[in-house]
């Protein structure tokens, strides 16, 4: 591992119940690289992730962020998990939302640089007017602003996104790509994604990720080969269907 490697793992295998989920992973992501991990339902890609930040450890192998466990990692990782389900019961505005993400630890408050820096991500993501409102009268696409929003704030090294289109409709997502490119001069971004055809125009690489891993360093062969699969133009979106790129592989 050198110094520009932010993401390694080596020979990851991951189980739940007894079923593979995850089998012989091997990655290696460097300093500004933007990687897509794309695959079926099922395929295991938030399981990847939540290896990355940590939050499961794997059953063989190794994960090492930054050369280190990720858990020791964890204050130069943002992440966005994937947004299902969101309905407080308690009244949250997007600003208190947000400025969870600079969390000091217990018994401590938040100084002036967290809340100039939750000011600035709000602004740049187009947010701000919404600081007020209350985080369960948004639409998908404004939540899923305000969580990448969270992420950011904690100024990572490493972005790692769950869906994080999934709620924008297709014209704002070329914008909100657009944004990634310029967020990603300064960060390594991971991001998972069924929308392959945008996806492929904005990332350094592809990684096609159904239990095992390939990874393409020309996102446009990736999808060009689908699209020569389907003879159209494609945004994929698997429910339980075999991974049909993996022919090609
Ligand atoms: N806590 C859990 N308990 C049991 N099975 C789980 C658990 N978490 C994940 N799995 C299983 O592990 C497999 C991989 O799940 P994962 O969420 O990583 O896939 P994914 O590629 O992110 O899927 P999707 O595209 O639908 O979000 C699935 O078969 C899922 O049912």
């Amino acid at each position: 591992m050198n110094n520009s490697t932010v993401v390694e793992m080596k020979n990851v295998y991951y189980e739940i119940s007894g079923k593979i989920v995850l089998e012989n992973i091997n990655l290696k992501v460097e300093k500004n690289d933007f990687l897509a991990i794309i695959g079926p339902n099922g395929g295991g890609k938030t399981t990847l992730l939540k290896l990355i930040v940590g939050l499961i450890k794997p059953c063989k192998g190794v994960v090492k962020v930054f050369g280190k466990p990720p858990e020791l990692a964890r204050k130069n990782i943002g992440y966005m998990p994937q947004i299902t389900h969101y309905n407080y019961d308690f009244p949250i505005t997007v600003f208190e939302t947000v400025l969870m993400g600079r969390y000091p630890g217990p018994l401590k408050r938040y100084s002036e640089k967290d809340i100039k820096t939750v000011e600035k991500w709000l602004k740049k993501l187009g947010v701000w007017n919404l600081r007020d409102k209350n985080i369960n009268d948004l639409s998908g696409g404004q939540i899923q602003r305000v969580f990448l929003a969270r992420a950011l704030v904690r100024e990572p090294k490493l972005l790692l996104l769950d869906e994080p289109t999934a709620s924008i409709d297709p014209g704002t997502r070329n914008s909100f790509y657009k944004l990634l490119n310029k967020i990603n001069r300064k960060m390594t971004i991971i991001l998972v994604s069924h929308d392959v055809g945008v996806v492929s125009k904005h990332v350094k690489k592809i990684a096609c990720l159904n239990r095992r891993i390939f990874v393409h360093d020309d996102p446009k062969e990736v999808l060009k080969s689908i699209e020569e699969l389907y003879k159209c133009p494609v945004n994929i979106v698997f429910h339980e269907v075999p991974h049909e790129i993996s022919k090609k592989h």
